[in-house]
């Protein structure tokens, strides 16, 4: 079952500007695609053109009827004066999680994270890794069918990283479908089923890494080494 899927023709941060162009793909229920690029190559605008926050779009973005989505930005943004806590429960509040489950799901993560002992403090005063840590934790907070991540792995310091894995595993298997961008390509070629390989604005090769090994024409090699040969057109 789709829960998201995207038909990009052309999209810009302003009217006419094509930085992005055919980009068309879906997610199903379970799945996890990673993003992967050079520097530039239009990753992050996808994003933001998924999340409907682009000036200029041509194109299409259908989520699957009623599906709940959460983003994980790549750079966090905080309420300078609130507390963590008071961000969990801010964002509780405005999504109609009831006090019981917000207690539950918020230890549960808090403590997953190490980030218990620092829930009355304000995350604007957190180290890259916490603030990190904090983005993550409130999009696991409401359960979503969907999430989108911009580069997640930059800051996490190596248990993190083992536990965020560990638990983006539970929720596939609950079903939720993930959309990742990401540089770190030794991990992405360990937990993705499908990439999207996106130089200069637009796909450059998609599917399995079979199917990018083909495309690089190079069969077994890593998807580090894909990516050089078809993205950057070095061998
Ligand atoms: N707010 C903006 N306004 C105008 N142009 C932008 C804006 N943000 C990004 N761009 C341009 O869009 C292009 C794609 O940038 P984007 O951030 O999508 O790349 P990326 O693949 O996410 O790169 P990185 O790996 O460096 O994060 C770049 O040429 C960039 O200069």
């Amino acid at each position: 079952m789709n829960m998201l899927t995207v038909k990009i023709n052309e999209a810009g941060y302003e009217e006419k500007q094509s930085i992005i162009k055919d980009i068309d793909f879906s997610l199903s229920s379970g799945e996890l695609i990673g993003i992967i690029g050079p520097n530039g190559a239009g990753k992050s605008t996808t994003i933001k053109t998924i999340l409907g926050v682009l000036e200029y779009v041509n194109g299409e973005v259908m989520w699957k009827k009623g599906s709940v989505y959460a983003y994980i930005p790549e750079k966090p943004i905080f309420y300078e004066h609130l507390t963590l806590w008071e961000h969990l429960d801010l964002l509780a509040s405005i999504n109609g999680i009831d006090d019981t489950t917000l207690i539950q799901r918020s230890s549960e993560f808090l403590e997953a994270f190490k980030m218990e002992k620092v829930k009355h403090e304000m995350p604007a005063t957190f180290s890259k890794g916490m603030q990190q840590k904090v983005m993550i934790i409130q999009a696991l907070l409401l359960k979503p069918d969907v999430y989108i991540i911009d580069e997640p792995f930059i800051g996490l310091d190596p248990s993190a990283i083992k536990r965020f894995l560990e638990i983006m595993e539970q929720e596939r298997k609950r079903g939720a479908s993930i959309l990742m961008s990401t540089h770190v390509l030794d991990t992405a070629e360990r937990i993705c089923d499908r990439f999207i390989l996106i130089s200069d604005g637009t796909v450059v090769a998609e599917g399995t890494l079979d199917k990018i090994q083909l495309a690089s024409g190079v069969p077994d090699s890593s998807l580090l080494d894909c990516f050089h040969i078809i993205a950057e057109g070095r061998s």
